[in-house]
């Protein structure tokens, strides 16, 4: 069978059948061909999705083993001699600030004995460190600091250093009160006052100051007991080496790196399949592919759930191998835990993470901003994993009574709050923690499955562990609802959206209440009193009135369409542009409709209203009895659209196009391959079918375009200038293709070339500025906006005059339109007509060209032409632009200035 027969046979199914498709069949269908195409991109780009799945989360791990190994090299090394050092005195006190005042040491009570001490202290002290400690006269006082730095300060009582130190804190290091009892023998008692949680104070728990200032307080009571004189040299002085025990490294090692950071390792292995799902998908949103997608008759729902199913998949592997790799690695946190519990805790955070990709492609219109939010959203997370699940205290203080939960029923909504929430329960259990005092390990109890539904801590509000993988189901669940919800009542950049309460019309889940369709009353509701039809050619005038008769038996019919492109969704501005004013066409099955005009005429708006892209203003088109308003769904099963951009996938062959688009259209499976190879052999694509689209030429990925349009065999073919760029040759092949293609249907076309619109145009339409100028057949147009023919002479200069006299008498309404060095140009009107005979027999007889007599005659050459519809064409632009074209259609502020 030729494709000649082939498309007429394929044309002659019935709008009906087309439509009558099984929609569960079609759902499938759909879905299996977007999930293949995702697959070949996915196969195609393999080096990408290893990255994404394997070495992603094997990179993370490793990384993990390597600090892991290398913090346990630390807690591994024994030391068995560890070194001695001398135990130093009392360093000099430190304000806030390295030089603001400072107090060394108050002391009470003030006594001839307490001094005595202290001044062996202050001695003995200066020798060992050189820092000196005078006694101050100073009296403090609780509202004031002093203005120097003082050594050491009597003070009232200890009640006097309790509120200084509370009210100057950080300011004192060490306060000292003597207790003493008297003896014999006497007890001598003090209690040292110190900071301990001010290290730039040197009075550290554990550091040696205290140890230090203790050691001297008993040196010099010692002294001072043994008779010693204040004065004199002190006897009795301590020296004190510290050494620690010979340290044996623990039996068993720690997984504290793990514990520690791997929630943050995991999220980031995580965070590659989620940049690289928002820049795939608002890549394809920007490149219009999905739009084109779904004009072609795919469902937006079928769009999501085949990445969701295609990134599940990759998801499920990369749980697999994370989960593997963790076992292989020894990490506790797998090691210890129930198999499944890992593994879904994994698995459910990276189907959360896709959906919440996805909603966030809702709110991206190109691929820049969509990768800037993705890694804003990674520094979040980042910080978010490595601060506060990092440890119990910070990352269980959402759970504590104290803290609002206001701040944990948002995060919840945040599948990576979830994750690291269930990832520090499960290394709670697992991960063994080292005894401080025994340097032994003492291991984790394990996470069985039992333990997800446990509380942590029984002590504490933590929730158990299945709360958070129940809130990352929530979270899948919540992000595809809104994802399916915001994708469709967040405009596009057309404009175009949904009503927000769309889910509650019966409409949308397929339930029509089948009113009889009236035409009149269609007609009716477009019918629109408008000034500017006054103005109307006789021809648009008729086609007017034949729109609005509804016995006109037409396939398509567009009465008073109308788009205006607002500024402002809200407000009226001049700015605002009418792209289309008040469109009024018919057309009948098996004709094809050339759209001409300056650019910005208006054609694409026109062709993407009846396609649906665009949402009309106001009026309406009604395709096989389908309105665009209403019916849009219905018309995408029966249309094709050529955009006049080319929207290809560049990584995928133009055979692989034709198979996505096919499936989309539910072609048979067994019908594809002989689709494919008839589609590509008529328009000489056959020879590259296996190349990707990305390589094409200008004209090859015109020719694609235009053969997707035509997969499935609509009954409504829209193409938007089908053939720029393409070679002579090659545009012959295309034009054939759409003359025997329109059989049976309706093909509507945009057009510059004149040539083309002459060729495939049983109608022409001229528009400018929005509004349709003339109608009619190429001979039509040409007759009546061309003007007839033209007729060039060349004579001697001489015999000029004498040969426009002749002119003058044979056809007196030539007009002359060049006169020079004796070439004329006339220009003949249509009723001149019955005269061109005798005018063509005069020329012949005086050409100097016949045998007769040469040299007496008149004429050198001549020719004589019909008008073109070119000349047709730049005479209407003329009229339409009173004032000069200027290349482009001006706004209303620009006309009106
Ligand atoms: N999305 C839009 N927002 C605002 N104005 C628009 C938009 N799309 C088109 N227009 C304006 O509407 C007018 C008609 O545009 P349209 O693309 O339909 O013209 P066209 O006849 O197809 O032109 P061309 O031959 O250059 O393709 C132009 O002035 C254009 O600037």
């Amino acid at each position: 069978m030729s494709t000649e027969e082939t498309l007429s046979n394929s044309s002659n199914e019935s709008v009906e059948e087309v439509k009558n498709i099984s929609s569960f069949h079609l759902f499938f269908k759909q879905l299996w061909v977007m999930i293949k195409r995702n697959a070949i991109l996915q196969k195609r780009y393999y080096k990408s999705t290893l990255t994404q799945i394997i070495i992603g989360p094997i990179l993370f791990l490793l990384l993990l083993f390597i600090l892991q190994e290398a913090d346990n090299q630390q807690s591994l090394k024994s030391n068995l001699h560890p070194l001695s050092y001398p135990l130093d005195g009392v360093q000099p006190c430190q304000g806030r600030d390295v030089n603001s005042p400072c107090i060394n040491l108050m002391f009470t009570p003030d006594t001839v004995e307490n001094r005595a001490i202290l001044f062996n202290f202050a001695k003995n002290n200066e020798k060992r460190t050189g820092n000196s400690l005078p006694f101050s006269n100073v009296t403090l006082e609780i509202g004031k600091v002093p203005d120097e730095t003082l050594g050491i300060v009597p003070v009232a009582s200890s009640d006097f250093i309790y509120d200084y130190t509370l009210h100057h804190p950080n300011f004192t290091t060490f306060g000292i009160e003597f207790t003493s009892v008297a003896g014999p023998p006497i007890n001598y008692r003090y209690q040292i006052w110190f900071n301990s949680t001010l290290m730039a104070n040197n009075s550290d728990i554990f550091s040696e100051q205290v140890l230090a200032f203790q050691r001297g307080i008993d040196e010099a009571i010692i002294s001072f007991t043994s008779g010693d004189s204040a004065t004199s040299q002190t006897s009795a002085t301590f020296n004190i080496n510290l050494k620690d025990w010979p340290k044996l490294p623990p039996k068993q090692i720690s997984n504290q790196i793990i514990s520690q950071f791997g929630a943050t390792f995991f999220f980031c292995a995580n965070m590659i399949i989620f940049i690289s799902i928002l820049n795939t998908i608002v890549t394809e949103k920007e490149e219009k592919l999905k739009d084109n997608l779904i004009t072609m008759g795919l469902k937006v729902e079928i769009y999501w759930l085949s990445y969701f199913i295609s990134n599940s998949y990759l998801i499920i592997i990369c749980s697999l191998i994370t989960c593997l790799g963790g076992l292989a690695f020894g990490f506790f946190v797998f090691k210890n835990s129930n198999f499944a519990v890992i593994f879904l805790t994994f698995l459910l955070f990276g189907l959360a993470m896709i959906t919440f990709g996805f909603f966030v492609t809702i709110f991206c219109r190109r691929s820049r901003v969509a990768v800037l939010v993705g890694i804003f959203l990674f520094i979040i997370g980042l910080l978010f994993e490595s601060f506060v699940f990092s440890n119990e205290f910070i990352g269980y203080i959402w759970w504590d009574p104290t803290t609002n939960s206001a701040g944990r029923y948002i995060l919840m909504f945040i599948p990576f709050f979830n994750f690291g929430k269930i990832f520090l329960d499960i290394s709670h259990l697992t991960s063994g923690k080292i005894d401080e005092l025994t340097q032994t390990l003492i291991p984790g109890p394990g996470f069985k499955w039992d333990d997800l539904f446990k509380k942590i801590d029984d002590t504490k509000q933590i929730p158990p562990p299945i709360q958070s993988l129940y809130f990352l189901l929530m979270n899948i669940a919540f992000y595809s609802f809104l994802t399916w919800y915001f994708d469709k009542v967040i405009p596009d950049e057309y404009g175009n959206r949904v009503n927000p309460l769309f889910f509650l019309t019966p409409s949308y889940y397929g339930f029509k209440f089948k009113k009889n369709f009236n035409l009149q009353d269609w007609l009716n509701r477009n019918k629109n009193s408008n000034e500017d039809e006054k103005h109307d050619d006789d021809d648009v005038a008729d086609e007017r009135i034949s729109a609005f008769n509804p016995e006109y038996d037409v396939a398509l019919r567009i009465c008073n369409l109308r788009k205006v492109y607002r500024q402002s969704l809200f407000v009226k501005s001049e700015l605002d542009k009418v792209a289309v004013k008040n469109l009024c066409l018919t057309l009948k099955e098996s004709k094809c409709l050339a759209l001409l005009g300056q650019n910005g005429a208006g054609k694409s708006t026109t062709i993407n209203i009846i396609s649906g892209v665009v949402r009309a203003t106001s009026g309406d088109a009604l395709l096989y009895g389908y309105s665009v308003k209403d019916d849009i769904n219905q018309i995408r099963t029966i249309m094709g659209v050529c955009p006049q951009h080319d929207i290809l996938f560049n990584d995928l062959t133009a055979r692989e196009h034709i198979e996505l688009y096919a499936g989309i259209k539910n072609i048979p499976v067994e019908e594809i391959q002989k689709l494919v190879d008839e589609r590509l052999a008529s328009v000489r694509l056959n020879k590259v079918a296996d190349k990707l689209a990305g390589g094409y030429s200008g004209g090859m990925k015109r020719r694609l375009s235009m053969i997707i349009a035509t997969i499935g065999d609509p009954k409504i073919l829209f193409l938007d200038e089908p053939t720029t760029g393409m070679d002579p040759i090659n545009r012959r092949y295309v034009w054939s293709f759409i003359e025997n293609f329109k059989r049976g249907r309706v093909i509507i076309l945009t057009t510059h070339s004149m040539e083309e619109a002459d060729v495939l145009g049983d109608r022409i339409c001229i528009m400018a500025h929005g509004k349709l100028r003339a109608i009619g057949n190429s001979i039509r147009l040409k007759n009546k906006f061309g003007g007839g023919y033209r007729v060039s002479l060349v004579t001697r200069i001489e015999d000029s005059i004498k040969l426009k006299q002749w002119m003058q008498n044979i056809i007196p309404e030539a007009t002359l339109e060049d006169d020079s060095a004796g070439s004329l140009l006339y220009e003949l009107p249509i009723s001149t007509l019955p005269n061109l005979p005798t005018l063509i027999k005069w020329l012949e007889e005086n050409d100097e060209k016949s045998i007769i007599e040469p040299d007496k005659k008149l004429i050198k050459s001549w020719g004589i032409s019909q008008k073109t519809l070119e000349e047709a064409f730049l005479r209407l632009i003329r009229d339409a632009n009173p004032g000069g074209y200027s290349g482009y259609e001006k706004t209303t502020n620009e006309i009106n200035q």
